[in-house]
């Protein structure tokens, strides 16, 4: 009964194991149903051996591009520059592909089409931001528009290569400073590690050209802070969060709970939400 059960079980692999991906790792060796670790990439093995033995059952450690052959869900949680190395092994294999680093997959949107041609999948969690599910509903009839505005603490913003190229200092704003209007599209260029949010939402709408997006450097907050304006032909709604920065002060705590969150769809009986 219990081996029965065990092969049964969806096997699920993560890529990097950083603030995100340590909590999903937790999480999974702790019991979500239907789901067992089955493998990990890490950059630095030896940073990672203390945390990987306390688990209960320690996954193998394998390179990136060999997720796939031990996983049938790989979840990429390493930076986005990784992205391509980590998914596109999975969904040649037929693999399903959560991709947090959002933002990279504008620039491999190529992968959609190659996991469309062997079978695999890639699912964008909700992350980081709020209603996904009400922006996917609105785009079954017609959005109008999306605008979103975010705000973050000096920390959460610090070495975006928008900041840099542009030559702006951050570090003694007293002040709110809008940094960038435009597409999440390149909202997405200019702060790779800081918009995914952006780009989930646009993939979710009306894509990254028609998103229309705020970037604000502000040293009043101590949260990653979102809000949403959509207009739709079916509704208007506006949504906020205020993220609590996780160890990772550009990453907001609730992002590794919405993939937890998408895992435990992945075999529940009951499942909210779309
Ligand atoms: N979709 C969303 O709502 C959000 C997405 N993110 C994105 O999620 C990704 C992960 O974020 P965090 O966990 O906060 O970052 P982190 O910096 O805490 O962790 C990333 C980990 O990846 C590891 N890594 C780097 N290269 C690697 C390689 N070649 N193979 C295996 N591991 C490798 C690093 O050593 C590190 O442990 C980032 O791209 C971030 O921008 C972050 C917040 C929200
Ligand atoms: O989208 C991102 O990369 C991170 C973010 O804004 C948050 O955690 O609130």
């Amino acid at each position: 009964m219990t081996e029965q059960k065990a092969s049964n079980e969806l096997r699920v692999a993560i890529a990097g194991l950083g603030s995100i991906g340590s909590k999903i790792a937790t999480a999974l060796d702790q019991g979500i149903e239907g789901l067992a670790l089955s493998a990990v990439a890490v950059r630095d093995p030896a940073k990672h051996q203390s945390f990987l033995t306390s688990l209960r059952r320690p996954p193998k450690v394998l390179p990136i591009d060999q997720l796939g052959d031990a996983a049938d869900i790989v979840v990429e949680c390493a930076p986005s520059s990784q992205l391509r190395a980590i998914v596109e092994p999975a969904v040649k294999r037929g693999r399903s592909a959560v991709v947090v680093s959002v933002g990279g997959l504008l620039d491999n949107y190529d992968l959609i089409d190659l996991a469309r041609a062997n079978g695999g999948r890639i699912l964008v969690p909700t992350g980081a931001l709020i209603g996904l599910d009400a922006v996917n509903a609105a785009a079954v009839g017609t959005i109008h528009s999306v605008k979103m505005v975010t705000r973050k603490p000096i920390d959460g913003l610090k070495g975006a290569p928008f900041i840099v190229q542009n030559n702006i200092d951050i570090d003694n704003l007293r002040e709110p400073l809008k940094l960038f209007e435009g597409s999440a599209r390149d909202a997405a260029k200019g702060f790779p590690a800081n918009v995914n949010v952006a780009v989930a939402l646009s993939l979710a709408g009306i894509g990254p050209d028609r998103t229309q997006m705020q970037v604000w450097a502000d040293p009043t907050v101590t949260r990653n802070v979102h809000r949403i304006e959509v207009e739709a032909d079916s509704a208007r709604f506006s949504m906020g969060i205020e993220n609590i920065p996780s160890e990772n002060p550009k990453t907001g705590m609730i992002t590794a709970l919405s993939v937890i969150a998408l895992l435990r769809k992945q075999r529940a009986t009951l499942c909210v939400g779309t």
